[in-house]
């Protein structure tokens, strides 16, 4: 059966990435996904204010929703300090299995925990099933249709506390306009924005970062 994109990153991965290295992981799939075949990884220029963002809040609880390939898990869990977790939300199976391997293979397996399924039934879950109390960081990074209602989502489960920090992907490419509306106009979030561009192009692209108020 023909392997998917996934599959092939994946791979390209095993093959020239050094294990337990998530810096080495980071580099390949970038070397990939920008000489081989593109893929919708947060890359390496949006990757910097990422890294940035995380070491600010320096979360003891983060949650990321889109975990596509795990590579901005990857990258979010180097940074952790001892004791801090992910918890990354991925609802295509295909993608959760390769994800698996790269987290597994980046040797940042202990720090994070591989959600699978639609980030509406997981996030009500967060509280009970794994043990959330507040969420300090939150990447928001699945589907542009999602990041609005999964925003109201987290305040309804309390899973917000005064200063938790959301940074959302993608609000000029593909595009967020409603969440971006809705984040800029509500009270309880002080927003900015970081302009970049689409990852592995020369296209415009932008990340919001939005401060919970309480
Ligand atoms: O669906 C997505 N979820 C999360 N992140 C994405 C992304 O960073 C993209 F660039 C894109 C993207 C897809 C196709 C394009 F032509 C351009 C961007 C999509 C997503
Ligand atoms: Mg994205």
């Amino acid at each position: 059966m023909n392997q998917s994109k996934e599959q092939r990153i994946l791979n390209f991965v095993l093959q020239n990435a050094v294990r337990g290295d998530p810096c080495s992981v980071m580099e390949t799939i970038d070397k990939y996904c920008s000489e081989k075949e593109w893929a919708m990884n947060v890359g390496d220029e949006k990757g910097v204010i990422l890294d940035k963002t995380v070491e600010e809040v320096n979360p003891k609880v983060a949650l990321e929703l889109g975990t596509y390939c795990g590579y901005s898990a990857v990258r979010i869990a180097r940074l952790l300090k001892a004791g801090a977790r992910l918890l990354t939300v991925e609802f295509n199976p295909e993608f959760a299995a390769i994800a698996k391997q790269m987290i597994e293979f980046a040797g940042v397996q202990d720090k994070v925990k591989l959600l699978e399924g639609p980030s509406e039934v997981i996030i009500p879950q967060l509280k009970k099933k794994y043990e959330v109390d507040t969420l300090d960081f939150v990447f928001v990074d699945h589907w542009k249709d999602r990041y609005t209602p999964d925003t109201i989502l987290l305040q309804e489960c309390s899973l917000l506390r005064k200063g938790s920090v959301l940074l959302a992907d993608n609000i000029i490419f593909p595009g967020a306009p409603e969440f971006v509306k809705y984040i800029r106009n509500n009270p309880r979030f002080q927003c900015s924005t970081y302009p970049s561009h689409l990852e592995y192009m020369k296209v415009q692209d932008a990340m919001e970062k939005a401060v919970f108020l309480g």
